[in-house]
């Protein structure tokens, strides 16, 4: 048996293709485009690539794109009156802080410092909260394009046991929240480095996510046969990117949304989506 294809790829370049008629009315509405700003600080090479494809999914659907590049010694106050400026700034609907920060700065300080609304990543204090409570908000990318996907491919939620391994701020903790909404009405466990018999959690599973960042951890043998997995670990290796599934994985699973070409490119994608209908809310209002 081998998996089929969950296509991060072309889904995300339907998405965009969608929100592009959607960005064409906006900006004809408005006078203007709805903007994106990415803030990144120093030059790790993962956090610059990542940024640039952001920047080239904007071009494609019409975003503006607003750069803030900050050097890797860059204060506090630096980056808070960066902040500053884009909560300010008309032409910027939305925008992400990229993560990791330098160590040197508190990245939940900046995090609380976004005016919520333009918080195109979820990851806002406020917003984190509306989704504990269920009140809509900009939901986090990674997990809003992991549900996107899924259904986008037809996957049943309503009932599936889902095993989630990893705890971040950015995928594994809020993940759990979206799929055992009313809506999704999926039971989901969440494994991570503390938990006793991974391998049992994974098998007890129809559906895997896996966001721990480590090469390779889940294997063909702790897999239901059938199930459906999703990579969402990015390892960047001498030998390119490397995911949490083993490769072999392939040959048990019964759908696979791999590294690269899953989550990533849809990740992408909802923080589009995510920017639009900020756009949207302000034409509205
Ligand atoms: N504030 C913030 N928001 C984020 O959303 C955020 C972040 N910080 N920090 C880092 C992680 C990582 N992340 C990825 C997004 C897309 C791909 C992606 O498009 N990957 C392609 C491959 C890209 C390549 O070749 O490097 C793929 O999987 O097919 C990967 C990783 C977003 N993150």
């Amino acid at each position: 048996m081998n998996a089929q294809l969950l296509d991060g790829k072309a889904t995300a370049a339907d998405i965009r293709r969608e929100l592009a008629g959607r960005v064409a009315e906006l900006t004809a509405a408005v006078g203007r485009p709805p903007g994106l700003g990415t803030v990144l600080v120093g030059d790790d090479p993962g956090s610059r690539a990542y940024v640039a494809g952001k920047h080239r999914d904007c071009a494609q659907v019409g975003i503006a794109s607003i750069r803030r590049d900050l050097p890797a010694g860059t204060s506090q106050r630096q980056i808070e009156e960066t902040i500053d400026e884009l909560n300010a700034d008309p032409a910027c609907t939305g925008y992400i802080v990229q993560l990791p920060l330098p160590p040197h700065l508190d990245a939940n300080a900046v995090l609380e410092r976004m005016d919520p609304v333009k918080d195109a990543d979820g990851l806002h204090p406020v917003n984190l909260g509306r989704l504990v409570l269920g009140v809509r908000a900009p939901l986090p990318c990674t997990p809003r394009g992991i549900v996107e996907l899924l259904r986008r491919h037809d996957v049943p939620l309503a009932g599936a046991r889902v095993c989630v391994i990893g705890r971040g701020i950015t995928v594994g903790r809020p993940i759990g929240l979206l799929l055992t909404r009313r809506s999704e009405n999926a039971t989901v466990t969440l494994c991570h480095t503390g938990t006793k018999g991974l391998a049992w959690h994974v098998r007890e599973a129809n559906i895997v996510i896996a966001a721990a960042g480590s090469p390779g951890l889940v294997t063909k043998d702790m897999l239901r046969p059938g199930a459906v997995v999703l990579d969402v670990g990015i390892t960047r290796t001498d030998q390119g990117l490397v995911g949490d599934i083993h490769p072999d994985a392939a040959q048990v699973a019964g759908w696979l949304a791999p590294v690269p070409g899953g989550a990533g490119p849809m990740t992408r994608a909802m923080l589009l989506a995510n920017v639009v209908e900020a756009a949207e809310r302000n034409a509205a209002a």
